[in-house]
């Protein structure tokens, strides 16, 4: 697909298949189209050319990348459940396996002593976790993650690497954007995007 920004193309004719049940590392340089990728097929973004096919509507779960705002005040363990919110009518509360999800998710990435506080007061490492157990929540056919092992440390690197691929083990397409040595190192495939394009 080809995708614009403005007046700059940013992606010309990328071309990919993911597959389920394996972890895709999308790699580049600051700028070369990770998160306009993801966003692309996330259906956040329109391809000016080309399609995203096989991603029913609803089958997606997009982590953005970490912003420096201060958000919306929500606690670590509100915004984990808001993973939740789009498999439930409106006018539903959680099921008590909603909240079983939402709790496996905090202990996976370690979030249980952080789950009540304000998730804008996290460092950008914690914060990092928490937006990746968001994702986990929602128990999506298909992950894009935008950059979750930016600035975590060896630890969370791990819980958050691991997590990452359990999900792909239980039959889902992951897909992230990294830098990372370790998280290009862990992944089933590494595609690296130069030139608006994937090789
Ligand atoms: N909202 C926008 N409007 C116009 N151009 C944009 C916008 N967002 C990003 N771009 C441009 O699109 C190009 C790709 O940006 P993108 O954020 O997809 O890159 P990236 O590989 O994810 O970068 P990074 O590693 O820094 O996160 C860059 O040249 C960027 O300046």
């Amino acid at each position: 697909m080809t995708v614009r920004r403005g007046q700059r193309t940013v992606l010309h004719r990328a071309d990919a298949a993911f597959e389920p049940g394996s972890v895709t590392v999308v790699a580049g340089a600051n700028g070369s189209g990770k998160s306009t990728l993801l966003e692309t097929v996330a259906g956040v973004l329109l391809a000016a050319e080309g399609t995203v096919s096989g991603v029913a509507p609803r089958s997606v779960a997009h982590v953005a990348q970490t912003v420096a705002s201060p958000g919306p005040p929500l606690t670590v363990r509100a915004a984990v459940a808001m993973g939740r919110w789009g498999s439930l009518p409106w006018w539903r509360p959680l099921r008590p396996a909603d909240r079983r999800l939402v709790a496996e998710q905090l202990a996976r990435l370690d979030l249980e002593d952080l789950a009540d506080r304000p998730l804008a007061e996290l460092s950008g490492g914690q914060r990092q976790r928490a937006l990746v157990a968001t994702g986990l929540a929602q128990r999506a056919p298909v992950l894009l993650v935008d950059e979750p092992t930016a600035g975590v440390d060896a630890r969370s690197l791990g819980l958050v690497l691991d997590a990452l691929a359990a999900e792909a083990g239980r039959g889902a397409v992951v897909v992230h954007a990294a830098h990372d040595p370790a998280a290009l190192a862990s992944a089933d495939r590494v595609l690296t995007l130069r030139d608006g394009a994937l090789h």
